[in-house]
């Protein structure tokens, strides 16, 4: 059987790679993108590097029959597009942060400017979509929130020394992130002059990926969240997450002993794995992989992990189509065993 899927919001990079991902995929086969504008367009012509989907019209909405959606519309646009086809029976993957946040008030006060949640009774059953912690909510899900970028990275990062209980509640995520993570419609500042060769923070202790990676290393705590300092950086690269997370240790633990918790947390996930050494943006470019490096800093009774991911990949995308296979009842892995694109 093939399962027809629709994306939401073709023209930007999440739903482009999402288009780009689903080529090769299986079972998957995409028949319908929405654009706005874009649409009346063939896809492989709007877009040449998805030439290859020659034929598929770009439209304004999803007019065919379809057993899965991706949003990878703005955060705040997205609910409203989604809701719909919850409502329908359609699986839904939401690549935007609409979803995500449960706590009273947190949308309003993150992501909808004010305005309150379009589908607060969807928001309550939507599951976080992190395989390596929720995969059975997520196989059983009507509606899955693709989780963020960097919270990804700082989750998958940080995930196994919370549930352990080896870590303070005190935790610092320092990351950085290519360019392309600002999205096609970002405005000034972004031009190739301004990033190249240019390193800034932004949104220091204020960007909306803090109580996200506080909620969901909360709920490995019994719903006790820890302390989240995130600052969040952008660096001259195109694709790419990097994080290096610190936490001050809660027990005298070795190396050895931490390596091997994290390897016997990701022992059986398909994506996640833990590097022998510090691990390199590029070595996940244009996969789903996220590499994490754990490293007991015992002189300061400090517990440091290095994480990569692919932004557009294990930070959007590739997730979804993760997502997606769970939720069919899939492989995990269908159309996403990709070597890394290398150098
Ligand atoms: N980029 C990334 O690394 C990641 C992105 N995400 C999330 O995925 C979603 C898409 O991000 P990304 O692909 O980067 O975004 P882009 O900026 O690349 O694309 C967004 C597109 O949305 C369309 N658009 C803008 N406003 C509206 C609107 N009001 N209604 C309908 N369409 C609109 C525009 O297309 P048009 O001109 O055709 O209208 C625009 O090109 C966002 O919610 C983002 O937060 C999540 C994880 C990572
Ligand atoms: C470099 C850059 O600007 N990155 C984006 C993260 C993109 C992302 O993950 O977006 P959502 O969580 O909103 O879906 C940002 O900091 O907002």
């Amino acid at each position: 059987m093939t399962y027809r899927v629709g994306i939401i919001n073709v023209t930007g990079y999440a739903g482009m790679e999402a288009a780009r991902l689903l080529w090769n995929h299986p079972a998957a086969k995409l028949v319908a993108a929405t654009g706005r504008s874009l649409a009346g367009q063939r896809l492989g012509d709007a877009f040449p590097s998805l030439g290859l989907y020659a034929a598929l019209p770009i439209t304004e909405t999803i007019e065919e029959s379809v057993d899965v959606v991706f949003s990878s519309l703005p955060t705040a646009e997205s609910a409203k597009a989604c809701a719909p086809f919850v409502r329908a029976g359609v699986k839904v993957i939401d690549i935007a942060a609409d979803f995500r946040l449960k706590a009273p008030g947190a949308f309003e006060q993150w992501m909808g400017g004010g305005q309150p949640h379009p589908a607060p009774d969807l928001l309550a059953e939507a599951v976080y979509g992190l395989p390596e912690l929720n995969r059975e909510r997520i196989a059983a899900a009507r509606l899955v929130a693709n989780p963020g970028c960097y919270p990804a990275a700082a989750i998958l990062a940080l995930a196994p020394a919370v549930k352990a209980g080896i870590i303070e509640p005190s935790i610092v995520v320092d990351a950085k992130s290519g360019i392309s993570g600002a999205g096609r419609g970002s405005g000034g500042g972004f031009g190739y002059s301004e990033v190249n060769e240019d390193v800034s923070a932004y949104k220091i202790a204020n960007h909306n990926h803090q109580p996200e990676i506080a909620q969901e290393l909360g709920a490995l705590r019994g719903g006790d969240e820890p302390r989240v300092t995130f600052v969040p950086h952008l660096v001259p690269m195109t694709r790419g997450i990097h994080a290096t997370c610190y936490a001050p240790l809660a027990r005298d633990v070795t190396q050895a002993q931490v390596a091997e918790l994290y390897r016997e947390f990701y022992r059986g996930a398909p994506f996640t794995s833990v590097a022998a050494a510090p691990p390199h943006t590029k070595h996940t470019l244009g996969t789903n992989r996220c590499l994490v490096h754990p490293v007991v800093d015992a002189r300061n009774g400090m517990l440091v992990v290095a994480s990569v991911l692919d932004n557009l990949g294990k930070g959007a995308a590739g997730q979804a189509i993760e997502n997606m296979n769970l939720m069919l009842g899939l492989d995990q892995a269908a159309g996403l065993q990709l070597p890394a694109v290398y150098p």
